[in-house]
């Protein structure tokens, strides 16, 4: 396959149908709905609002005007990256690389890396491809548009070509087998984006022997098992159709050597916590510490960062700019808009707004709703009113949803309404503008929406409605704003001071972000989580490792733990090294607690920080 064929790879699992009439086409001359109908492109020349004033859109353009464009039409502006912030936690930290050339990659992924145009890596390329090349599992939060992707698919690929060096090749490579053996398995919440990294690391595998292979939902499965029988070695893949594909003993998980999960924290949130502990803990997946283990987000809540800690072994907890934190590429705007007035109030925005982008490519606007049935009436009131727009979400069989995926990123759709399906990781060039027409429930979920502009160094604008029903989130938006440097609105500051109400979650608080590795408010010594049985004997398995890790005898059962043959040379220990929590436990007698219930009890206190283990049952 030539490379230009590589780079346009796409997801034809069938035939593709008739030329496609998105609605805004199809329900020409149609009326209706607000004043600005076909309004869209608006008039040649400044309108009313632009001569009076600038307009962000006008700042987003001259942004956009002075970044370079590269020969595949990437743009590109990595400098934007350099004064970020990075912090590393754990122990042995391998040192971090200026350069793609002092990464022992082999030639063909360099080669690879050189055609993509990768010049230099990115502060979270620096500093995580060493660390997994040097074997060690990871915990890596990077800001939106910063290039986790290739921050896992390097090393997984490098390591593979590495393992494979001087070994005869056995299963999956020119030998058709029924169960599929993939060494490194890449998780993701959606299709999409399961499709987008499947393209990635399909053009850094180019030419080196390493099958990269896809498995969604939503497509036939056939094509997809057909593909795996072919051969495998990272597969890439959304949970729900990975499970499938594993009871119908297709795929199996007895070879995994590197387990990446994109988008950690969405992957460990309700919705998935309960798929992803059956494929890692449950499937056959060897364990942590015998594979090695890659997560990655934007946004990592310690709640999460707790979960998360129990498929991982001795980690690496990475920091590239604030965890949670957007980018201050992204000029954020936040407008009052009532619920009733949104509508009216998004059609005189997109009428102000450019048609064109610069460099002859549209600018892109998407916009996000809250619920499927809003994406449905939103697109079709646009479309009505003469803005061509086309909405995705989770009801659109998959055909429609990469169809509308398509007809946006080409710009023969310029508006996209999404919900959340499309918040995550989606890579698209030339979104120019990202509005939140329904503001999201969570903050981190703004931050990954957003963050659908502003990558690779680029400029982006990003506006918010912001109605009553918001407020309680309204303290957490400003802290957000003020930390990328954003103007805050007189009027959203005074929301975020004089909001007396519940929060939905501590998550909405300033310092469950995630802001820092979670273990690091235990000091310099930590406890990780109890299992999710809550069971006793894990968590003295658990406490043993940190043991080991110390230099500590481990005790071996609870009672031993407990007991006071290990107390004094521990209560030494915690003395010396814990100046926080810990100094008081100067004498045998008091550390460690006498047995489990006096555990329990300052547990509960949260003197540890471990409030959780009673509920969870672990007492
Ligand atoms: N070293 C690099 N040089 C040039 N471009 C890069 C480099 N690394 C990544 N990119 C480009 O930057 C863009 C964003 O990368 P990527 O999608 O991996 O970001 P991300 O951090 O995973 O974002 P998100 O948090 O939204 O998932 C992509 O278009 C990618 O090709």
């Amino acid at each position: 396959m030539a490379w230009a064929d590589v780079q346009n790879l796409t997801h034809q699992t069938r035939p593709s149908r008739p030329t496609y009439l998105p609605p805004h086409l199809r329900q020409l001359g149609a009326r209706g709905g607000c004043s600005n109908r076909n309004s869209f492109p608006p008039p040649a020349g400044p309108s009313f609002n632009q001569r009076q004033r600038a307009t962000p859109y006008d700042i987003i353009t001259e942004k956009l005007e002075q970044v370079e464009l590269t020969d595949n039409g990437n743009v590109i502006n990595l400098d934007a990256y350099e004064d970020v912030p990075v912090e590393a936690t754990g122990s042995d930290i391998p040192l971090a690389v200026k350069s793609f050339g002092e990464i022992e990659m082999c030639e063909a992924l360099n080669e690879n890396i050189k055609r993509r145009k990768y010049v230099k890596p990115t502060p979270i390329q620096r500093h995580a491809i060493p660390i997994v090349m040097a074997r060690r599992d990871l915990m890596a939060c990077a800001q939106t548009g910063s290039g986790k992707t290739a921050a896992f698919c390097f090393p997984i690929i490098s390591r593979i070509l590495g393992d494979r060096f001087g070994q005869v090749v056995v299963s999956g490579h020119g030998v058709r087998t029924r169960i599929a053996y993939p060494t490194a398995l890449i998780l993701s919440p959606t299709r999409e984006l399961s499709c987008q990294i499947h393209d990635e690391a399909k053009k850094f595998a180019y030419q080196t022997g390493v099958k990269v292979v896809v498995a969604y939902g939503g497509a036939p499965i056939a094509q997809q098992l057909y593909n795996l029988e072919k051969g495998v070695d990272i597969l890439v893949a959304t949970p729900g159709r990975l499970v499938d594909m594993i009871e119908r003993e297709r795929v199996s998980l007895k070879m995994i050597k590197y387990l990446a999960l994109d988008e950690a924290d969405r992957m460990l949130d309700m919705g998935f916590e309960h798929q992803i502990r059956k494929i890692v803990q449950q499937m056959d997946m060897p364990p942590p510490g015998t594979r090695q283990t890659m997560l990655f987000s934007a946004t990592f809540p310690d709640d999460i960062q707790r979960l998360a800690s129990d498929f991982l072994s001795n980690y690496i907890f990475l920091t590239v700019g604030k965890v949670g934190s957007s980018t201050d590429l992204i000029a954020q705007r936040v407008e009052l808009v009532q619920d009733m007035e949104k509508r009216c109030h998004l059609m005189k925005l997109l009428s102000t707004q450019k048609a064109n982008g610069t460099h002859g490519k549209p600018a892109l606007t998407l916009v996000f709703v809250e619920t499927k049935r809003g994406a449905d009436a939103l697109e079709h009131s646009l479309s009505m009113n003469g803005f061509p727009a086309i909405a995705i979400h989770g009801d659109k069989v998959q055909r429609e949803r990469e169809r509308a995926l398509r007809s946006f990123k080409s710009g023969a759709t310029p508006i996209l309404v999404a919900t959340d399906v499309a918040s995550r990781g989606l890579d698209i060039p030339h979104v120019a503008h990202v509005i939140n027409f329904d503001f999201p429930k969570d903050i981190d979920d703004y931050v990954h929406r957003i963050g659908r502009t502003g990558r690779a160094g680029n400029s982006g604008m990003a506006t918010a409605f912001f109605s009553d029903k918001n407020m309680p989130l309204a303290k957490a938006l400003v802290e957000l704003m003020q930390e990328a440097k954003q103007e805050v609105p007189t009027w959203l500051s005074h929301c975020a001071q004089n909001f007396v109400g519940s929060v939905r979650s501590t998550r909405y608080g300033r310092s469950k972000f995630g802001g820092s590795d979670f273990r690091s408010s235990q000091n310099d010594y930590y406890y990780p989580s109890t299992n999710s049985n809550g069971d006793a004997n894990s968590f003295v398995d658990t406490c043993a490792d940190v043991y080991n890790a110390g230099g500590y005898a481990a005790p071996t059962s609870f009672d031993n733990y407990a007991s006071a043959g290990d107390r004094s040379s521990n209560a030494d220990y915690y003395g010396a090294h814990n100046p926080g929590p810990y100094a008081h436990y100067s004498s045998a007698d008091d550390y460690p607690p006498a047995n489990i219930d006096a555990f329990a009890a300052r547990s509960n206190g949260n003197e540890y920080g471990y409030g959780s283990i009673v509920a969870s049952g672990w007492d």
